[in-house]
């Protein structure tokens, strides 16, 4: 294709005013590209800062009610949730993640009842339940057990999708679970419950905020190196990805975020479905952290970085800025 050169051509002659700039926008970011991640904690009324990222909380089930009503009023369609379960109940097997009525079970209930129109998507992983603070069960050495741990796994998502959830979001990076989580929600009869698979998840640095959030940071023994990705690794991804569609995964994630938008753009271009990215704990803090020390204008951080993921070939966002982006967007 031949173009035209300068002076004929200037790139910037429709950048000049903003009813252009608007006119020739590739990428547009909307309240209904977001999903809300929050944090529940046991009790009534109670709201719990959480130090490592300011502006967010743990909320008490009554309380969760009143974000979704929040997520309806912004044009947020769906909620993620994630709880911070009481030391007690906290075991070697993270049994807790299978009675139903749990922190989880009883916040998908409370939300179902106040904004059924609000998606719910469920975390399947064991780090909220367990006493050591890994994904899954860890035999003698320390190593967590694929095929024992996908068994629970297949169990606590059928714990969430009867309480209501609506995506079942499995997070533990456990071989072969997609498989067995859709043959149960399927033999369950939750046909429409969908599966959005942590298909490529890094171990990242980043998700230190989170541990504090769900309480599980001074647990964690070693690592999670042994079922989360390698930073450094892209094709892996891909094979990540084509494993969890295989396996009837609705949608994939990337995570972190912003620093694999690489890979957000490798999947997107090799299969050709709906990508979510997470921004996690530590690029809300980040972001935060830049805001309070003069670095950076909030507003702008959060609407580029979501522009970023969108450019990138997402489908849509979790953030814990997703409120504070709705209230721009729908302004
Ligand atoms: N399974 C959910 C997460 O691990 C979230 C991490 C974060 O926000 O840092
Ligand atoms: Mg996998």
């Amino acid at each position: 294709m031949s173009q035209a050169a300068f002076p004929a051509l200037r790139l910037r002659r429709t950048r000049a005013a903003a009813w252009s700039r608007r006119l020739h926008a590739e990428t547009v970011v909307t309240p209904a590209d977001l999903i809300w991640p929050l944090f529940i904690v046991e009790g009534t009324g109670v709201e719990e800062p959480i130090a490592t990222m300011p502006g967010v909380s743990r909320w008490s089930v009554d309380l969760i009610a009143k974000r979704a009503l929040e997520a309806r009023a912004l044009g947020i369609p769906a909620i993620a949730l994630f709880p911070n379960t009481p030391a007690g109940l906290r075991t070697e097997d993270g049994r807790e993640a299978l009675n139903p009525d749990n922190l989880m079970c009883r916040a998908i209930r409370a939300i179902k009842d106040a904004a059924p129109e609000i998606g719910v998507l469920t975390d399947v992983a064991l780090d909220p339940y367990t006493a050591h603070g890994h994904d899954g069960l860890v035999d003698a050495a320390g190593y967590v057990l694929n095929d024992a741990t996908k068994a629970v796994l297949v169990d606590q998502a059928l714990n969430q999708a009867r309480a209501g959830a609506d995506i079942i979001a499995p997070s533990d990076m456990m071989d072969g679970r997609v498989t067995a989580i859709r043959a149960a929600l399927e033999a369950d009869g939750h046909v429409n419950v969908q599966i959005m698979a942590y298909a490529a998840k890094y171990a990242s640095a980043f998700y230190g905020p989170f541990r504090d959030a769900v309480g599980s940071r001074g647990r964690l023994s070693g690592d999670k190196k042994s079922y989360q990705m390698d930073p450094g690794n892209g094709d892996e991804a891909l094979r990540e990805v084509a494993l969890d569609l295989a396996e009837g995964a609705d949608s994939v994630m990337v995570k972190p975020g912003l620093a694999y938008l690489d890979i957000i753009w490798r999947v997107k271009q090799a299969f050709q479905v709906p990508v979510f990215a997470y921004q996690v704990s530590g690029e809300y803090a980040m972001i935060e952290a830049a805001v309070a020390a003069g670095a950076g204008d909030r507003d702008a951080l959060v609407l580029e970085t979501m522009t970023a993921f969108k450019r990138a070939g997402c489908a849509g966002v979790l953030s814990y800025h997703a409120p504070h982006a709705a209230r721009l967007l729908g302004r």
